[in-house]
């Protein structure tokens, strides 16, 4: 999709300016229980956010990007207390927010909205444009200057439809006009955070950078504060100030946007790159350097251990395997949780021997791709090398760091830049396919017994899916 680029600073507001926290996470968790049996027992647990720990600035746009499954609309759903965390902290403007009730939360449904993926099956399809977004007004019982109509007319004039839409019904509109819709509502009551759930993605790409831009402009006039989610790198590219990589629950990156696009560190964020198409015909190897990641993403319910990326990895050594890495700012504006990160210098560089997985994941990359790697890992470690002289990386000294388990070479001793210089051997496919496989299906039963078990307690509320009658007006409608 084409989107202008965002100038820079373009969303920065006075208050953004300052670096003001709006919202700060810390340790935050869901794990979605798997019940069995007559008694409903638990029998696991779908570890769909594991432990992620981020800030969000007044004015700024964070943008989230991962696979499907990753754990981002769960992550949105949290931090607007659609969802009960199962552990961990949300701080809203400094005021904890983790297990407000119905009532401590009523306030705070007017200061953070969401706007949900799929406009078609989030509006009700019974109710008028004016019911849908003069809503909020009622649910509050605020009643705007001027009245409910005008000012549901003003919001509709706001996202580019026509006051005179207001009698309306949802299907009379393209999928477009109807996310415009969302977004009225969503801007109702003006909220000071706006978490948005892949808000363009179920729309036509032509129509998509419009949204975008619709965004983009209401959040300079506004002075909003957006939480992007997208699974797509290129739609958050152009509106976002930072942005963070979700893989399996955890996030492994979190940077400035140009840092990331620049330099991305964490192996992942290097692929997700790889995989958003570059309009640019003088990138002729382009198509080449693509780095296809192998297999889909493991199973929440029984992660990998240590670097949950590493059974993808293809420079996965036997510290990835055992020891989880903290995400950890290497470079002022970007932290990343990896030990061999691109980019930058080895976290780990005693740790030489590639994981069997690592070797097999190497043969999904391109040589290109692995020599470009390695080339820009020396050269931009090199340089970072220099300027980072006065710079102190806030890593543990290694001395600090935890050994890596002896274990038995599954290859060749190579060191992990020189190593993917040249592609490692062919190997047979082991028996970890099976073991992958089987997680899978696993995942995907325990899913869906876990939406049941959780449906009567949890009370998901205002999800898109709520496309009843009565529940499709958004969170507000439905109580905790
Ligand atoms: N209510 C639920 N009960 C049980 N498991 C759930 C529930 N909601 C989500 N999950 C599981 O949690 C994991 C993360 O899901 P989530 O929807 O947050 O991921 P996502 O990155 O947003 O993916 P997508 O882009 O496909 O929506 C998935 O494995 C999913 O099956």
């Amino acid at each position: 999709m084409t989107t202008p680029a965002k100038s820079e600073g373009a969303t920065l507001t006075k208050d953004a300016a300052a670096g003001e926290t709006l919202l700060k996470v810390t340790g935050l968790q869901k794990h979605f229980p798997i019940r069995k049996g007559l008694l409903q027992r638990q029998v696991g647990a779908v570890r769909a956010v594991d432990g992620i720990d981020f800030e969000v600035r007044r004015g700024e746009t964070l943008g989230v990007v991962g696979e499907s499954g990753c754990g981002k609309s769960t992550m949105g759903r949290l931090i607007t207390r659609l969802l009960e965390p199962t552990a961990g902290k949300i701080e809203f403007e400094g005021k904890d927010i983790t297990h407000l009730g119905v009532g401590g939360m009523r306030p705070l449904r007017r200061d953070v909205q969401m706007i949900f993926q799929d406009p078609y099956s989030s509006l009700n399809p019974r109710h008028t444009i004016g019911t849908i977004v003069g809503a909020p007004f009622k649910l509050q019982g605020v009643t705007p200057e001027g009245g409910v109509k005008k000012e549901v007319q003003r919001l509709l004039s706001v996202v580019g439809l026509s006051p005179e839409h207001y009698n309306r019904y949802p299907h009379e509109f393209s999928g477009g006009q109807r996310q415009r819709i969302g977004i009225a509502r969503a801007l109702a009551l003006s909220p000071k955070l706006v978490v948005a759930d892949e808000p363009v993605s179920a729309l036509d790409v032509s129509i998509q950078a419009q949204v975008v831009n619709l965004l983009d402009d209401l959040q300079q006039e506004l002075g909003l504060t957006y939480v992007i989610i997208a699974h797509d790198l290129s739609v958050v590219r152009h509106v976002s100030d930072r942005i963070a990589v979700m893989y399996l629950g955890k996030i492994v990156e979190l940077a400035d946007r140009d840092l990331l696009y620049k330099s991305p560190m964490h192996p992942y964020t290097k692929a997700l790159m790889s995989a958003v198409p570059i309009p640019d015909p003088s990138r002729k190897s382009a198509r080449s350097e693509r780095i296809l990641l192998q297999g889909d993403v493991p199973s929440p319910i029984a992660p990998p251990s240590g670097c949950r990326f590493h059974t993808r990895c293809w420079k996965a050594t036997e510290i990835c395997r055992t020891t989880e890495p903290p995400l950890l700012e290497l470079r002022p504006g970007q932290q990343v949780a990896c030990h061999h990160p691109e980019n930058f210098a080895d976290q780990a560089p005693q740790d030489t021997v590639l994981l069997r997985d690592a070797r097999k994941a190497a043969e999904t990359v391109s040589e290109e791709a692995l020599a470009e790697s390695a080339a820009t890992s020396a050269a931009v470690a090199a340089e970072v090398g220099e300027a980072a002289e006065g710079l102190t990386p806030v890593t543990k000294p290694a001395a600090d760091r935890p050994e890596p388990v002896a274990a038995e070479p599954l290859v060749p001793a190579q060191k992990n830049v020189r190593a993917v210089e040249e592609p490692a051997a062919k190997e047979p496919a082991g028996s970890e396919d099976a073991t992958v496989a089987e997680d899978a299906a696993a995942a995907e039963s325990a899913g869906a017994g876990a939406a049941d078990g959780e449906a009567g307690t949890e009370g998901d509320a205002g999800t898109e899916g709520d496309a009843g009658p009565d529940g499709a007006e958004g969170q507000e409608s439905t109580p905790k």
